[in-house]
């Protein structure tokens, strides 16, 4: 669209570097503020006011655009009559109101469809260098303004030649600076102050005094720094919106916020003077018009000041209303703080005395405990002397049982003498069990306490009025009497030799035999190395064959002649000194006739037939006769065990063979030591010859048995004691049970660490103690362990002797 411009008033020349032109539009009000503005910075100076026209209802009847719409055509007809005249009314106003000022002054007004492009348009055409204009559109119309803020005012910032100075100003107060470029150096900005003189000097423009900063309007309040800060218009956004380069842009305080109220009196009060000045304007007098001009300016000066001072005022009340919240928060803070240390001293005041309560208690409660340990230690004593009363009347009580049975002996002997039976043969005692001891010395025949099971029954150990002993619990009586066993038994009993073991006593009620007990077991369970024992030595062989030699000899020379007919390695029990005593001897006398075959048919089939008849003479085998002959076969046996140590099936074809083939040392047992090979030779061809088949074929047994074992023997005996005699002497103290005050059988050890027989720890238990027999320190449990290791030895000491 081609530009409209009309030149209301004609060309006409300006002074441009005098002459201060001020851009005013429609808007009556921003205009003269404007143009005080202005009038009130540059005093001396010409104003120009500076006004464009928007043609805008001239452009639309020549395009015709609206010519169909009667009503708006109506409109523009009337715009044109009331607009044209009243623009310029407001002209002849502005007008008057300079020249009251005392203020010469000039018009320039074109008609252009853009203001902004029409402002430009005359500051090209007449080289404007000053110009005064609006910073923003009614909308954003304020003083806090912090840069141009309507489009007219952006455009001509960006548009207007270079050489122009530009000064936007907003409800009395410059806003932004467009300082003029290319001529600036021509140009004196000091020249543009108003003289000293000036009676609106009091209120000329800070800025001028700085190229960079400019201040509309200052207070003397110390203001905090974030608001000044807040306060500074970036360079960037003047680069941005203006189009400028950054030396261009001058920054700009603005000016220190006011208080709504505040700034409505301000505006008031700036309105009051806009309307004095006009009611100065319609004054004739000029002089008394410029002063009472003079005056109205003076008075609004001290207006401001005053308005200043009460700003500052209040931003000092602002402040010390602050400062006594704060000291007031301060002082609750203090109060609660020592509220808390008042409450935290209460706290540990209370500590102290629960501390106090607690250490107090902590005194009793030693002094009770130090009571109870006394009271502790006089009930132990007190235990102890009950244990002892409780052992010493146990000593009471089996001496009084052995008296008992020493009375129902005799009682037994006055009887036969009574029924004229033959006395007791003298010297010959055993005692009578009853069947409730049996029980308690077996702990009930406890599994763990049988030692073992043959054709005569089982076989447990004992402890009995404090001996160890061997229990054999025989079958039942069958069609013998009480009498008949009895009598028997004690026939038996007369039957004593070294080489034999004894019997203690018996039980009729139980049909029980009490024997004493051998520790070391069988000959047969040594000779098998049970329980990891070591072999016998050939010297030890050697007087175990001699021994039971020796046995047979006394059972054989009995009258009536004692055959023991079931001689084997089983029935040859060893001592703690590895003495051997032939068992069971005559024992068959105390099975009935009828039972006797049964058993030991029953007991050889059920154990191992062969292992069991080897030992016998196949003639007893047969004919079912013990003989003494018999005897000797089975001792013949027995050496060949004692010589090879070898299972007993077999053996007796073995050994001959070995020795035809002269290969006796093959089936020697080695692990006997070295046996002298001539007599372990000469040994073997006297079991071979016990063992032949026919009874009468077989050895004597005195004149040819024992007239070689007997003396071997002795040598044997002989060579070990010299080796040994002194050693045996000593036993180690730590092979003694410290109960007991024996060598130990079999050695456990106890919580307190020392190692006790048994027999006699398990007694000390169970009899209640929870203390050591040896330190009367309280055992921490009651478990016993094997102590492997000991037993071992023990068993070697043993077997030196
Ligand atoms: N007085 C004892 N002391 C130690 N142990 C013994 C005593 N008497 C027997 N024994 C043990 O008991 C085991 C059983 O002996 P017992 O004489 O009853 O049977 P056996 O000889 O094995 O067989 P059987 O009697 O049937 O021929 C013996 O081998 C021995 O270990």
């Amino acid at each position: 669209m081609g530009s409209l411009v009309e030149e209301i008033e004609g060309e006409r020349e300006y002074d441009v570097e005098e002459t201060i032109f001020v851009a005013v539009g429609k808007n009556v009000e921003k205009s003269k503020t404007t143009l005080f503005w202005a009038v009130q910075n540059f005093p001396g100076k010409r104003i120009c006011v500076l006004h464009v026209q928007r043609p805008t209802h001239v452009l639309a009847l020549t395009q015709g655009k609206l010519a169909r719409n009667k009503l708006k055509q109506h409109a523009v007809e009337a715009f044109q009559k009331l607009e044209r005249p009243k623009m310029h009314e407001r002209l002849e106003e502005y007008m008057l109101i300079l020249d009251h000022a005392g203020v010469q002054a000039d018009t320039v007004w074109i008609e252009m469809d853009s203001v902004e492009k029409g402002i430009v348009e005359i500051i090209v055409r007449h080289s404007v260098r000053w110009l005064v204009m609006g910073a923003a559109a009614d909308k954003y119309y304020s003083k806090k303004l912090l840069q141009p803020k309507s489009k007219k005012a952006i455009f001509v910032c960006q548009m207007a030649p270079v050489s122009c100075h530009i000064w936007f100003a907003c409800k009395g107060y410059l806003i932004f600076t467009r300082i003029g470029g290319k001529d600036r150096s021509n140009i004196e900005i000091a020249t543009l102050s108003p003289p000293l003189d000036s009676p609106v000097r009091t209120v000329q423009l800070e800025f001028l005094s700085s190229e960079s900063v400019h201040r509309v309007r200052s207070l003397d309040v110390e203001e905090d720094t974030d608001v000044i800060k807040g306060k500074l218009r970036p360079v960037s956004w003047c680069s941005e919106h203006l189009n400028l380069s950054s030396s261009e842009v001058v920054d700009t305080y603005g000016s220190i916020p006011l208080q709504r109220d505040e700034e409505e009196e301000y505006q008031g009060q700036a309105s009051n003077v806009t309307d004095q000045l006009l009611e100065l304007s319609i004054m004739d007098d000029h002089n008394l018009k410029q002063n009472m001009f003079a005056e109205t300016v003076k008075q609004w000066k001290e207006e401001n000041d005053a308005m200043e001072a009460k700003c500052k005022a209040k931003a000092l009340e602002c402040l010390c209303v602050k400062e006594m919240s704060r000291r007031k928060e301060m002082e609750e803070l203090l109060e609660r703080e020592k509220q808390e240390v008042q409450k935290m001293k209460d706290q540990h005041d209370e500590l102290m005395k629960e501390l106090q309560v607690v250490k107090d208690q902590t005194k009793v409660l030693e002094s009770q405990i130090a009571d109870s340990q006394c009271t502790v230690e006089e009930l132990d004593e007190k235990f102890f002397s009950a244990v002892e009363l409780l052992i010493s009347f146990k000593k009471k009580r089996d001496d009084m049982q052995i008296e008992h049975g020493n009375a129902i002996r005799v009682l037994k002997d006055l009887r036969k003498l009574v029924h004229g039976e033959n006395a007791s043969f003298p010297g010959t005692q055993i005692l009578e069990f009853s069947f409730m001891e049996i029980n308690n010395a077996t702990r009930n025949f406890d599994p763990s306490w049988k030692i073992g099971e043959g054709k005569y029954g089982s076989v447990y150990k004992g402890l009995l009025r404090h001996v160890h002993v061997a229990i054999k619990m025989l079958p039942s009586y069958g069609c013998q009497s009480l009498l008949e066993f009895e009598n028997e038994v004690e026939i038996l009993s007369r039957v004593r030799h070294p080489n034999l073991i004894m019997i203690i006593g018996t039980c009729p009620e139980s049909r029980s035999l009490v024997f004493e007990y051998l520790r070391n077991g069988s000959l047969e369970d040594r000779l098998a190395c049970k329980n990891n024992t070591p072999p016998l030595p050939w010297q030890t062989r050697t007087r175990i064959a001699s021994e039971i030699c020796s046995a047979l000899i006394f059972l054989h020379s009995n009258k009536p002649c004692i055959p023991h007919g079931n001689l084997k390695p089983s029935k040859v029990l060893l001592d703690a000194n590895f003495v051997s005593k032939l068992s069971d001897s005559g024992i068959y006398r105390l099975i009935p006739q009828g039972e006797r075959t049964d058993i030991s048919a029953s007991s050889c089939t059920k154990a191992n037939p062969e292992v069991a008849s080897v030992y016998m003479d196949p003639e007893y085998l047969e004919n079912g006769k013990v003989t003494r002959e018999s005897d000797v076969y089975s001792l013949g046996m027995l050496l060949l065990r004692l010589l090879t140590g070898r299972p007993a099936l077999g053996l007796l074809k073995d050994v001959k063979c070995a020795i035809e083939t002269e290969n006796f040392n093959m089936v020697l047992d080695w692990s006997a030591g070295d046996w002298p090979l001539a007599e372990a030779q000469l040994l073997a061809h006297l079991a071979l010859r016990c063992c032949e088949k026919l009874p009468l074929n077989r050895l004597d047994l005195v004149s040819e048995i024992w007239s070689v074992l007997g003396p071997m023997s002795e040598s044997c005996i002989n060579s070990a004691s010299c080796l040994g005699a002194k050693e045996r002497c000593r036993i180690p103290s730590h092979f003694v049970c410290p109960i007991f005050q024996e060598v130990m059988e079999d050695p456990l050890i106890a919580a307190d660490g020392f190692t006790y027989e048994a027999d006699a720890i398990r007694g000390w238990l169970e009899s209640g103690h929870d203390r050591s027999p040896m330190t009367n320190l309280k055992l921490e449990h009651c478990s016993l362990v094997p102590n492997y290791a000991l037993h071992q030895a023990i068993q070697e000491w043993q077997q030196q002797w």
